[in-house]
């Protein structure tokens, strides 16, 4: 689905609140820099529009809700992380269009084309919602009040590595380890207190023992970190350009592929094909997602326990309900159900939240839950 010509942005963003871009979750603190990295603050003060509206790409809804654990908060409604090499942040202007300043690039060009392919900017996300919208009453009005929730095409490798960490767990467990794998990649700049490191390659990701994964915090997935780092540098062509290849491959291939690695099941090899490898229509399906589904979409399977095959019958439910762009309307399902999110909803879904708040602690554990410090299922 092609995206319609951007109308020419305003003048220079300031970081006014006043634009209508739900409240923000707290930002993390800023790691403060070391010695070795004092000497290159950057202070960006240019910034060029990305010709994105706040419909087509929500920052806050974008970044912190599950799909990467890369990108930091680094001021109001501005977001910033590595893409390569290249080092970028993204902003609302107070319109809610969306800016970017590049902080550090061999390349400004390439810098740019790299946001661009990250943004999945040749998709119209206003376009695609309405034909959702049209297909299902429910997500017409959920659209309503979350505007901009984008999917993102990110490196497969990162993305890989990303969701590995993922299963079994929390928000900031998860953003604890990533930090720790990108802290391995070289040093690309400070911004606001954060430092940004490129990602790690698969040669320097070899190198680090099940050990030193142990010890910094990844408990039994170090092993499968490990395993499928040696997986992919066992691949003739190479482990980068294997996972690459995927992106041409049918879902069910991708799926298949990516569960010969170590540590990668359903779930999470439904994550990375929907994230990074153009599988648009991939479905990635937990306890959470189940429940969605058993409640609008497959009422039938309501009371079943949730197998590999009722998974299945799950992404054929969406991908007949949505089409070939349905992970992304799974993607605004799952955040619509971040507690954070659930409670900037009006009292027109009030019916929901008193049924969700009756399930009680365990809707504590939802995706939700990736901001709250529960668990994310596998
Ligand atoms: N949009 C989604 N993001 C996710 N993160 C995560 O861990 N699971 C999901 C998901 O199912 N959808």
């Amino acid at each position: 689905m092609k995206r319609a010509r951007p109308t020419p942005p305003p003048a220079t963003p300031t970081t006014s609140r006043s634009s209508p871009i739900p409240p923000l979750p707290t930002p993390p603190q800023p790691r403060h820099s070391s010695k070795k990295h004092q000497k290159i603050i950057f202070k960006p003060t240019n910034w060029a529009p990305v010709n994105l509206t706040q419909s087509e790409l929500s920052l806050p809804l974008t970044f912190p809700t599950g799909q990467t654990f890369r990108w930091k908060q680094t001021g109001p409604l501005q977001y910033t992380g590595s893409l390569g090499r290249h080092l970028i942040s993204l902003k609302h202007h107070q319109n809610g269009d969306v800016y970017y300043q590049i902080h550090h690039s061999p390349s400004q060009s390439a810098a740019k084309s790299a946001l661009l392919s990250f943004l999945n900017t040749n998709i119209s996300l206003t376009e695609m919602w309405h034909g959702f919208a049209a297909a299902d009453s429910r997500f017409a009005e959920l659209a309503q009040h979350f505007k901009g929730a984008r999917v993102l095409r990110q490196d497969p490798l990162e993305c890989l590595i990303q969701f590995l960490c993922s299963s079994n767990n929390n928000i900031s467990r998860i953003t604890k380890m990533v930090d720790f794998v990108s802290s391995l990649g070289d040093h690309l700049g400070n911004v606001e207190g954060f430092e940004f490191h490129a990602f790690p390659s698969l040669e320097r990701l070899a190198l680090v023992t099940e050990q030193q994964l142990r010890e910094a915090g990844f408990g039994y997935r170090a092993k499968y970190v490990t395993g499928t780092v040696n997986a992919l540098q066992s691949k003739p062509e190479g482990g980068v350009k294997w996972l690459e290849s995927l992106r041409k491959l049918q879902l069910q291939m991708v799926i298949d592929s990516l569960c010969t690695l170590p540590g990668i099941g359903l779930k999470v090899a439904s994550c990375i094909a929907l994230f990074s490898l153009d599988q648009h229509h991939a479905i990635p399906v937990d306890t959470h997602v189940w429940r969605i589904a058993t409640t609008h979409l497959v009422p039938e399977l309501a009371g079943a326990s949730l197998t590999p095959k009722l998974c299945g019958r799950v992404a054929d439910a969406f991908v007949t309900k949505y089409g070939k762009y349905a992970g992304w309307a799974q993607t605004l399902l799952f955040i619509a159900e971040l507690p954070s999110q659930k409670a900037l909803l009006p009292s027109v879904t009030v019916n929901e939240k008193k049924s969700s708040k009756k399930r009680g602690s365990k809707a504590q554990r939802g995706p939700s839950s990736t901001e709250e410090g529960g668990q994310q299922a596998d």
